[in-house]
């Protein structure tokens, strides 16, 4: 049953690692964190650390060898792990949608975007779908939707293109919205227009999300809370300006000393021993 204080998402003690390894080895170790309904909460770390294996393993929508090993994933109180895969495939469409850092290669080349973005819609008349994913390209800034249906991928620039993907996961109202490093392909002023389509979005519809990114200035716009990932494991996890201020971990301390926020006053240690 679903209560006021149950959390959007809840990891507790995943495990993530290869299926053959003997003996087992684990990329993702112990991990536990949740999300509330309407938070952000930025992942950050070094790359390497894990952050986008966490974001497939919690979709699970990891390539073999990899997989889960142990552990839970709840979705507003529901296990998802255990989850027939047909059933997992509706969630991912539905209740969580996943936006990855090349747009390029996520949509399939000889498709038109029109065509990619009506698949997402399971029910509905064809024509209210097309006017729910004209009205979608319009609201994630887009102009001349009924263009850009027909259209290819190639023919968009990455920071178009990442907006349609953004809409395409807005396109059933997701709960949750995963975004990997959405941003980093983009050019400066690109990705402050996507950063605060996203930021608009969440509010209006009251989404988790859950943000992965290297970029310490991004997060401090965009995060209530932060988690902080170190060789597959969470080492911090904290309101994102009690930790920006005052890292506990010597880990997060040495993330925030190789970039200092700008208009941020750099926190007590880096600036004893900085
Ligand atoms: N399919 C795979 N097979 C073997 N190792 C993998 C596979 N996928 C990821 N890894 C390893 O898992 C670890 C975590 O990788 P991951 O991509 O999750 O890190 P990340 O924090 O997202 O990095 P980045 O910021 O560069 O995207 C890395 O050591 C990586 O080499």
């Amino acid at each position: 049953m679903k209560s006021a204080a149950q959390p959007l998402l809840e990891v507790s003690g995943l495990y993530t690692g290869f299926q053959t390894a003997e003996p087992r080895r684990s990329l993702l170790t112990n991990i536990h964190f949740h999300i509330k309904q309407g938070e952000t909460v930025a992942v950050i770390g070094e790359s390497g650390s894990g952050k986008s294996t966490m974001a497939l393993s919690i979709m699970r929508l990891l390539e073999p060898p990899l997989c889960i090993q142990a552990g839970s994933v709840r979705l507003e109180g529901q296990e998802l792990l255990q989850l027939p895969d047909k059933e997992m495939k509706h969630i991912r469409g539905q209740r969580m949608a996943v936006v990855f850092q090349d747009p390029l290669s996520s949509f399939h080349p000889m498709l038109t975007l029109g065509s990619q973005l009506m698949e997402c819609i399971k029910d509905g008349s064809r024509r209210a779908n097309y006017a729910r994913c004209l009205e979608m390209l319009e609201r994630v800034g887009l102009p001349n939707p009924e263009k850009m249906m027909k259209s290819y991928p190639f023919e968009l620039s990455g920071g178009m293109l990442q907006r349609v993907m953004i809409a395409m996961g807005l396109l059933n109202r997701p709960k949750l919205l995963i975004a990997d490093e959405p941003t980093t392909a983009l050019d400066v002023t690109v990705q402050a227009g996507i950063l605060s389509l996203l930021k608009d979005v969440q509010r209006e519809f009251g989404m988790g999300l859950l943000f992965i990114s290297h970029d310490l200035g991004v997060v401090s716009e965009l995060a209530d809370r932060i988690v902080v990932m170190r060789q597959g494991e969470i080492v911090e996890c904290e309101q994102a300006a009690q930790l920006l201020q005052c890292p506990a971990h010597p880990y997060t301390r040495h993330l925030l000393e190789m970039v200092p926020i700008l208009g941020q006053p750099l926190p007590e240690q880096v600036r004893v021993y900085g």
